[in-house]
């Protein structure tokens, strides 16, 4: 009861959740969600689909994901084996941090969980074998308006940590447009703000 940290970011409405954890010489328990908890910190999301992926090399980058319009997910992530550095791409419209990232180290270590509001593309990289990455997402997933853009953008410039000649990537992942594209090609809108 009552044992969730919440921390805001520079990025509207992105939340990192760390729930309490209860070690003894056994190992650990956690509440890794309570609704009531939830609802208490003001995170009042109707989660309807848990995702699980498992990624087994460390270079591992899935990403940058998004559902368009009406499909858009928000989406409550944590990391139960392994490490990840997470990353989101601010694709509000309108938004003040429009076309800013920002990255978090979520790892069965730290047992953070990170909230990703709607409009927000989103991606990872392994940073260790057999991450077991799991979330909970407030809408269902509809192929027709599954997106993304490149994890590789110059614009974005995000800073990935990795070798990114080295990368494992699906072939979807290879061919994503940048994010001005995906603009120039699309007429929608994204998540509220
Ligand atoms: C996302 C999803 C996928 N699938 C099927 C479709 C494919 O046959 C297979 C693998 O899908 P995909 O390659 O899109 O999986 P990821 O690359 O892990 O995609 C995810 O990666 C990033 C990190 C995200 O934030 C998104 O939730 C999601 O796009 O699972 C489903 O059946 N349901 C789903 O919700």
């Amino acid at each position: 009861m009552g044992n969730l940290k919440v921390t805001t970011t520079n990025l509207t409405d992105v939340k990192i959740i760390e729930p309490a954890v209860f070690g003894d010489h056994r190992g650990f328990f956690t509440e890794s969600y309570s609704e009531q908890d939830f609802i208490e910190a003001g995170i009042t999301h109707n989660f309807v689909q848990d995702n699980h992926s498992l990624s087994v090399e460390p270079g591992v980058i899935r990403g940058l994901h998004f559902q368009k319009g009406k499909d858009a997910q928000t989406k409550l992530i944590r990391v139960v084996s392994g490490a990840v550095l997470d990353v989101i791409v601010d694709i509000r419209k309108g938004s003040p941090t429009y076309g800013k990232w920002e990255s978090y180290i979520l790892s069965e270590y730290n047992h953070r969980q990170l909230l990703v509001p709607k409009g927000f593309a989103h991606g990872f990289v392994t940073l260790t074998p057999n991450v077991n990455f799991l979330y909970k997402c407030d809408n269902y997933y509809n192929a027709e308006a599954d997106a993304g853009i490149a994890f590789d953008d110059q614009e974005l410039n995000i800073d990935w940590p990795i070798d990114l000649t080295k990368t494992v990537l699906s072939e979807k992942d290879k061919n994503h447009p940048t994010l001005k594209e995906f603009e120039s090609e699309n007429d929608f809108v994204w998540g509220e703000i």
